[in-house]
């Protein structure tokens, strides 16, 4: 378990870097933006998996409700049964993601999003049961220190652009998203910076 820990910290990390390098940061940026490094060492794990047993009616059931994860990045193991959907836009649909043996899912959450100031977004996604087979899904939650502000790193700002979100830390996401949950709204835009003219987003 230790060494599944290590390794998965491990391939966050490198994966945080791939989309810092997506961002525009250069790899001596990487090395030296201090936000960029405390947050790849500081890095948190939950696992949290889930058993999804066979269902007589799918078609009346659902495994997991459509939600986005709150932390940076979710890395999600599965039994070879597909189940895991994601919503894709325009026109709206639930496209079930392949199960191929060995390989992993990799979800941006939340807390993504408003680091890199909305130009990685949070990925909507459920989990279906089938009729035919149990499911098992192993996801590996990385995300900050519970009590570490994230808010839009410097980098992913070009210098004309201004911070969509306000800093907000893991443990407060989750209190907004219950709050959004209860009223219907978006946690996002409860921790969106209003535009000039608009309605302040604060979830207080
Ligand atoms: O069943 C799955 O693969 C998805 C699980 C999931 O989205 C979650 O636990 O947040
Ligand atoms: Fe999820």
């Amino acid at each position: 378990m230790e060494e599944y820990h290590r390794e998965m910290r491990a391939l966050g990390g490198r994966l945080l870097d791939v989309f810092f390098t997506a961002l525009g940061l250069t790899d001596d940026q990487i090395a030296a933006g201090e936000t960029e490094r405390k947050i790849r060492e500081t890095l948190t794990a939950t696992i949290h998996p889930i058993m999804y047993p066979r269902c007589p009616e799918p078609e009346h059931a659902i495994g997991l409700p459509a939600h986005t994860d709150s932390g940076f990045i979710t890395l999600i193991a599965q039994s070879p049964v597909p189940g895991l959907q994601l919503l894709r836009r325009g026109p709206d649909r639930w496209v079930t993601v392949p199960a191929p043996p060995g390989a992993l899912m990799v979800v941006l959450g939340d807390l993504f999003q408003v680091l890199t100031n909305g130009r990685f977004r949070s990925a909507l996604h459920r989990a279906a049961v089938n009729r035919e087979r149990d499911r098992i899904s192993v996801p590996y939650f990385l995300g900050p220190p519970a009590d570490m502000k994230v808010a839009p790193l410097a980098s992913a700002m070009p210098p004309w652009t201004k911070a969509a979100f306000r800093g907000v830390t893991w443990a407060e996401c989750m209190v907004v998203k219950q709050k959004a949950l209860a009223m219907g709204a978006s946690a996002l835009a409860m921790v969106q910076v209003a535009e000039e003219g608009e309605e302040s987003g604060s979830a207080a």
